[in-house]
């Protein structure tokens, strides 16, 4: 085990750089491990402590940086004794190339290309990321014996009326875990999206495939490294602490006045034709009013309802194929 003057700083460089990070001990008990690029193990001094495994996923999109630098701030108190690791861990680095160099992506939208999509895109270089992701999430719930808890940090491009919502995956047949919202709820989550299909994101893989609770966190504003206000992420932060310091399990009373919407549909763009009629200024969550024509690309339009209808993520600038905006609607649990 190496010395204690290793700090996450030199942990997220030597990651950043693909230069191999030391087997490390926790000042307090328990140990990290780098397993491949990318990708670390925390364990408690005590195995079989852990009654909640945690997959902690950041830097899917390279330009969103804060998510990186909390858990970073969390690692770095770990090695040195001002917190004490309780619940098996793993850290993943989503997207090192591109969190190098600021950008989203390099090649491809790696959000765009879990659950076996990278198969199709093989010359990408997000698919080598796609699939180291998806083995190592696999490989770590599937020696867990307690609940599994998978949190895929983001921020977003745009300002949002809610500044930080979550996003719970398709579930099938699965019913929703309220005390899993509950949770999110008391960590300073403003609003959950609910989607209704299937998609090709990492919440989703874990969530369906792996059988995981999964929810994408969108927690503020995309700045690059350097220029975040971590003030504004002090409720995610407190609330990973104490769930990776073992003072609670994730779960909590849900709390019914916590808004939440489920996803009607997807704005698909189809071609270069495509022209959404909402400018930069507007934020995610903005109602449309009924009748408004949302975007067109050639002869398709989609047009608002009305009925509470709202934008999330609207991005004219993806890729044909991709999804460019979702549209959302209120709705209450059963
Ligand atoms: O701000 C934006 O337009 C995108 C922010 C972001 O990366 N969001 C995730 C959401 C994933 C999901 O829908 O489950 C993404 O687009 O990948
Ligand atoms: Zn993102």
């Amino acid at each position: 085990m190496q010395t204690p003057d290793y700090t996450a700083a030199r942990l997220l460089d030597d990651a950043l750089a693909g230069r191999a990070v030391p087997d490390l001990a926790l000042a307090a008990g328990g140990s990290l491990r780098m397993v491949t690029d990318g990708v670390f193990d925390l364990l408690p001094a005590q195995a079989g402590a852990s009654n909640t495994d945690v997959l902690l996923t950041v830097g899917i999109h390279g330009n969103e940086t804060a998510p990186v630098e909390v858990v970073m701030a969390i690692i770095d108190d770990l090695l040195h004794g001002r917190l004490t690791l309780a619940r098996r861990t793993r850290v993943q680095l989503g997207n090192p190339d591109a969190l190098r160099s600021g950008e989203r992506y390099l090649d491809y939208d790696l959000n765009r290309l879990f659950d076996g999509r990278h198969a199709a895109q093989p010359d990408m270089r997000e698919a080598a990321h796609a699939r180291r992701l998806e083995q190592t999430a696999t490989t770590f719930f599937s020696s867990s014996h307690g609940a599994r808890l998978h949190l895929d940090l983001h921020t977003a491009i745009r300002g949002s009326l809610f500044e930080k919502f979550a996003i719970q995956p398709y579930l099938h047949e699965r019913p929703t875990a309220r005390a899993r919202l509950g949770w999110l709820g008391q960590a300073g989550i403003e609003a959950v999206l609910l989607h209704s299909a299937p998609a090709a994101t990492f919440s989703y893989f874990t969530s369906h495939r792996l059988g995981v609770d999964a929810y994408t966190l969108e927690l503020g504003k995309a700045r690059p490294f350097g220029h975040n206000d971590l003030s504004r992420f002090s409720g995610i932060d407190r609330a990973l602490r104490a769930l990776l310091g073992g003072a609670d399990d994730g779960k909590a009373d849900f709390d019914p006045a916590l808004p939440l919407f489920r996803a009607r549909y997807d704005l698909v763009k189809r071609s270069e034709a495509f022209r959404l009629n909402l400018a930069d200024s507007v934020e995610n969550f903005t109602p449309l009013a009924a009748g408004f024509v949302i975007a067109e690309d050639g002869e398709e339009r989609w047009i608002a309802e009305g009925g509470g209808e709202r934008i999330l993520f609207p991005n004219p600038t993806v890729r044909p194929g991709l999804r460019a905006g979702i549209v959302v609607e209120p709705v209450t649990l059963d």
